[in-house]
């Protein structure tokens, strides 16, 4: 250990009642260095950097940063410790520009209205400097995911930070999005900066890092340079076990037609045309991938064919059923199980229990319910059931979801779909924050549904998971399917060209 380390969080304790979350964690971080914080889902990593950024106070333990005691009672404290931190969900209001967002909570109204032009101007100098393509005066809700990010980084930077914390920041990323992060966060690091860099994205961590520590049940169990390592002992450190990178599957047997898309057309809600023209059919036993860079369509893709966005022309079709024009409720009730790209505003609901919160679309149904009568023995054990096969970290099934890390959240969902026994589902972003342990059981889940003769269609931003699962992958560009290719990895160009709107040798045109 060096003498002096720029942090050193040393023996950090922290429980919330009799749930440990931090079991002694020591963790040194250089100066000027990127540091990556792996683990699996639960494993403490986003709680410890709650602490470290004054969220949350630790039991027991201490932190020196820059060769003092650190002591902070909150977030507010951090930042004037020049301690930064941009969380797994972003926390910007949505209806205020990007201006107001930095500015909020800063001082009298009056005085701050006197000083937005010099707000204005710092904030543009700032973008410049780091080329982040922030304007002052955009509206949150106008922007994409990346900007929004990206405005949550400048925001850090604005604040004056000489240690950023980001959680998961490439989860919600375009690969190019995160070529340019991964780029932004060197170019921090030459201006000085030290940067705690928390992903389950092993080949970005290898990119990126200078020094790796790998977290295990609420510890850091190994901390290495990158040199003196490689994906496949990360891996095993963070897991306990080998991971299997490519997993073994039969051919698929496809069957029977189950979804049907035809001439599907749509705005989305800014009211711009979203889909045109789309059709496709996904068979009893396959998987078939959605690939496309995120703004193509795929998000309109999903709420149509699940009732949640009014479609302008097309039919759609289950089990050779016409579903057109049919409301989510009726169109759960037909044996269609749905993973939804944003958990929190569609897959749970926050303030309710794991158990409540496993039964959502069944909570009427039996076995659930009985004579107008919830049967909580029966939700209890089938939660508890879910919690065991997919191994939810939590201490029962009555904790709120809330509590639980992004991973665990995420990983309740897939199993409650799973469990509706569906002819067919329809996923989005599948293995979103999830670790890789995790992933591999996941998609081995995902192919075990397609043996038994699920029809799925996988729509993803990560070529990976596509090409790990899926029978055959669709790309979409502008609203439209570009093209069809084997999942062959073979095709992975083909796939990029296409993504990119080229296909068989000339650029499509923006309808
Ligand atoms: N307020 C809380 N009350 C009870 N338990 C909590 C609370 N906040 C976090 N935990 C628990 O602390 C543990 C660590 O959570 P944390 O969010 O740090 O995990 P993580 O390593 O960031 O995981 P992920 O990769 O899924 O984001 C989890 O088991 C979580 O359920």
């Amino acid at each position: 250990m060096s003498e002096r380390p720029f942090l050193r969080m040393d023996n950090i304790h922290k429980s919330f009642g009799e749930i440990i979350v931090s079991a002694g964690v020591t963790l040194e971080v250089e100066e000027g260095e990127i540091h990556s914080l792996l683990g699996e889902n639960g494993a403490g990593k986003s709680v410890l950097m709650s602490i470290l950024c004054g969220i949350l106070s630790p039991n027991s333990g201490q932190i020196i940063y820059k060769g003092r005691p650190l002591n902070i009672g909150s977030p507010r404290e951090a930042i004037r410790h020049r301690i930064g931190m941009v969380h797994q969900h972003f926390m910007l209001v949505p209806n205020l520009t990007v201006a107001e967002n930095y500015v909020l909570g800063q001082g009298s109204p009056l005085r701050l209205i006197h000083d937005m032009e010099k707000v204005h101007a710092r904030i543009r100098e700032l973008s410049d400097r780091y080329g982040l393509g922030v304007r002052p005066d955009a509206v949150i809700e106008d922007l994409s995911v990346g900007e929004q990010q990206r405005v949550e980084i400048l925001k850090v930077l604005y604040h004056g930070t000489d240690l950023l914390i980001l959680d998961e920041p490439t989860a919600v990323l375009t690969p190019q999005e995160t070529d340019r992060l991964l780029d932004l966060m060197r170019g921090l690091v030459k201006d000085g900066k030290t940067v705690i860099f928390i992903s389950h994205k092993l080949d970005e961590v290898m990119r990126v890092s200078d020094r790796i520590s790998v977290m295990r049940d609420c510890r850091v169990v190994h901390t290495t340079r990158v040199a003196d390592t490689d994906p496949r002992e990360l891996a095993r450190l963070m897991v306990g076990r080998d991971v299997l990178m490519e997993l073994p599957r039969a051919p698929a047997d496809p069957g029977d037609v189950v979804l049907s898309v035809e001439g599907l057309s749509c705005r989305n809600d800014l009211g711009l045309p979203a889909l045109r023209d789309i059709g496709l059919q996904v068979r009893r036993g396959e998987i078939v991938g959605v690939a496309g860079v995120s703004g193509n369509g795929q998000t309109e893709l999903a709420l149509a064919i699940a009732g949640l966005l009014p479609i302008d022309s097309g039919r759609l079709a289950l089990n050779g059923r016409d579903i057109t024009g049919l409301s989510p409720a009726e169109i759960n009730a037909r044996a269609f199980a749905h993973i939804p790209e944003d958990r929190h505003k569609m897959g749970i609901l926050m303030p309710l229990s794991l158990a409540e919160n496993a039964i959502l679309e069944r909570y009427d149904q039996p076995p659930f319910a009985a004579r107008g009568m919830l049967q909580r023995r029966r939700i209890a054990a089938h939660t508890r059931d879910l919690i065991a096969r997919f191994r939810i970290k939590t201490p029962d099934e009555e904790e709120r979801i809330a509590n639980l890390s992004g991973g665990n959240q995420q990983k309740l969902v897939v199993a409650r779909e799973l469990a509706r026994d569906p002819d067919f589902i329809l996923v989005s972003q599948l293995t979103r924050g999830i670790d890789i342990g995790a992933i591999e059981f996941i998609l081995q889940e995902m192919l075990k549904q397609r043996d038994a003769g699920r029809a799925i269609l996988l729509i993803s931003t990560e070529l990976e998971e596509l090409f790990a699962i899926c029978d055959r992958i669709l790309v979409m560009f502008h609203g439209q399917i570009l093209g069809e290719v084997p999942a062959d990895r073979s095709r992975l160009e083909e796939v990029g060209l296409l993504m990119a709107g080229q296909k068989a040798g000339h650029v499509a045109q923006e309808a």
